[in-house]
């Protein structure tokens, strides 16, 4: 019947109804990168990443993702160099995962998917000064993606595992201070996929760079079963439903190139 090849069609069910139409959409995300195709870039320089742990103000269960939000008011944690003209202030960082380990991740390389993602999310503070100016522009966002695989466990992020139990609902907000993103990044940061795509929630729009990172990092099957114990529901509603699989389904490149900083 239609539910079933609905059902059948649909094996994971992507958080939202799509929208039908995206104005203009040739630049969304996220996308499969074949690393074939993708065309090494002698000109990307090195990423320079200066966070500062002292930014760090608290974490949102927004309904779609939990977010570590940070204080963008000042350049205290930044991001500059790669395939970027100007200076970025990091804004929050989240993350996308799957119900299992076998996918959860939005970008895949060569098709693989990895069990889980974490966006770093940068605006140009050069050319804007709010984020929500910054989200409507083209060259408006810069978001550092890193593949989260299953392995030991990451004792920088167990700070944030051990928060989460305290936004377990949709709309929940809790205090999370002096927590440095940089423990979250992979040992050579100079790696890396670049492309010109959008934002994978809702606005959806193309303003980000895209910045995707060849090594991953490993957590473990505890710290991820954690995050899958949030919910996208709010304490008031009736019917609780876990926060998992809270990826976008993958868009079409539309002819964009995928450039490498590396051979
Ligand atoms: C600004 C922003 C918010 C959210 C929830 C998610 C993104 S994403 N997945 O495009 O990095 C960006
Ligand atoms: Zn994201």
């Amino acid at each position: 019947s239609a539910c079933s090849s609905k059902l059948l069609l649909s094996r994971v069910h992507p958080m939202w109804q799509e929208p039908l139409a995206i104005p203009g959409g040739d630049r969304q995300s996220p996308i499969d990168i074949v690393v074939r195709k993708s065309v090494f870039d002698p000109q990307l320089r090195p990423l320079k990443v200066q966070y500062d742990p002292r930014t760090c103000q608290q974490i949102w269960n927004n309904g779609y993702s939990f977010l570590v939000e940070y204080d963008d008011t000042t350049d205290k944690s930044t991001l500059k160099g790669g395939p970027l003209e100007d200076q970025f202030r990091l804004c929050q960082f989240h993350f996308h995962w799957g119900e299992n380990n076998a996918w959860g991740s939005e970008h895949s390389i060569d098709r693989r998917l990895y069990p889980a993602e974490l966006h770093l999310v940068h605006w140009n503070s050069d050319k804007y000064s709010l984020f929500e100016e910054a989200v409507i522009e083209e060259n408006g966002l810069a978001v550092i993606a890193v593949f989260l695989k299953i392995g030991k466990r990451h004792e920088g992020l167990q700070k944030l595992v051990d928060a989460l139990p305290a936004v377990r609902h949709k709309d929940s907000v809790v205090e999370f201070t002096k927590f440095d993103p940089a423990c979250l990044l992979p040992e050579k940061i100079d790696d890396y996929w670049t492309y010109a795509g959008s934002l994978t929630t809702p606005p959806l729009t193309e303003a980000v760079t895209w910045i995707v990172m060849k090594q991953h990092v490993e957590v473990s099957h505890d710290q991820l079963a954690v995050f899958r114990s949030l919910l996208f529901t709010s304490a008031e509603e009736q019917v609780q439903r876990s926060m998992v699989n809270n990826f976008r389904v993958q868009q079409a490149l539309k002819g964009r190139t995928v450039r490498s900083s590396f051979t």
